[in-house]
């Protein structure tokens, strides 16, 4: 069994993105800026956006944290990425999800400048990515065919089962992989709430991608030996035992599906690192496209 390691493979990419940005300075050229804007004060959301512009600061990339109260209009948000729009010094920015319940989630998408949209979650960017023509990549996704590319999980041919639908992760995800490209190739089965009879097609799956949000949904009856399983999953458990009051646990019950497979992500370590330094290869690459 191997283990699918984000956290290290994340610094190895951390560490190539900051070599970049080191020839970039010494050409006297200008730095990626990325900006995160995060509506409210959700735990969790700020945990990750700050995880984010930390991760900037260490590649060397500039950054701009905007913070708003969850009062703010939708009008108000808008205005905000108007000015990020038209605001030259960022190469690209993001706004954290979930928005409070006030304001339209796709109205805001729609309004990021696509060039600017280095989470591509922009209409234009998800076609794109549909078309398999140059675009920022959701970096969540992107992350996990990073990950088993470079730990060259074998999925040409392969049955892979991906549960969860959604428009960050597991929509995306299942497009990439049938996608003719590097850890694609595969034959892919998007599983949802509705599919009737779930354990008789994880149990026929090669590689299965758990994104429902469900803690230790995933247990070791439903997996063949030898499979591959990548964990999106994160969800805080409570936990008096530890200090922050709770612990990190993935969709998958690691314990009863690690004896079984041939390559797993662990929850923390896995994916969501990887997701973080996708985010900055993509600013990486909206700050070349600007130039
Ligand atoms: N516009 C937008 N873009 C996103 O990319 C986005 C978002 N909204 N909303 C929320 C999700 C979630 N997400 C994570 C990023 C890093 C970790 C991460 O680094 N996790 C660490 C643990 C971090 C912790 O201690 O909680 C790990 O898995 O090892 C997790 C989750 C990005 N998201």
């Amino acid at each position: 069994m191997t283990i699918l390691d984000g956290k290290k493979t994340s610094a190895d990419i951390k560490a190539e993105i900051a070599e970049k940005v080191k020839e970039l300075k010494a050409q006297g050229k200008k730095t990626p800026h990325l900006a995160a804007v995060i509506v409210g004060n959700d735990g969790a959301s700020k945990t990750y956006v700050g995880a984010k512009v930390k991760a900037c600061e260490l590649v060397g990339f500039d950054s701009t944290l905007i913070e708003l109260p969850t009062e703010t209009t939708e009008a108000e948000l808008l205005a905000k990425i108007e000015e990020l729009n038209n605001n030259d010094a960022i190469d690209g920015y993001i706004v954290q999800l979930p928005l409070p319940k006030h304001i339209d989630e796709h109205k805001v998408l729609l309004a990021v400048d696509a060039t600017k949209d280095v989470d591509g979650f922009h209409p234009t960017n998800v076609g794109r990515m549909a078309l398999e023509l140059p675009t920022f990549l959701p970096a969540t996704p992107y992350g996990v065919m990073e990950l088993l590319e470079r730990y060259k999980v074998p999925t040409s041919g392969k049955n892979v089962v991906v549960i969860g639908r959604s428009h960050i992760v597991g929509r995306p995800m299942s497009i990439l992989m049938s996608q003719k490209r590097a850890a694609g190739d595969a034959t892919v089965t998007v599983a949802h709430s509705r599919t009737a009879n779930l354990k008789e097609l994880t149990l026929k799956a090669d590689i299965i991608v758990v994104a429902l949000g469900v803690a230790e949904f995933l247990t070791g009856d439903m997996v063949k030996e030898g499979v591959t399983i990548i964990d999106v999953g994160i969800t805080r458990l409570d936990d008096p035992s530890k200090k922050n009051g709770f612990r990190l646990a993935g969709d998958v019950h690691f314990e009863s599906v690690a004896p079984k497979a041939a390559f797993i992500t662990p929850v923390p370590g896995g994916v969501g690192p990887m997701t973080i330094a996708m985010l900055l290869k993509n600013t990486l690459l909206a700050g070349e496209n600007r130039a």
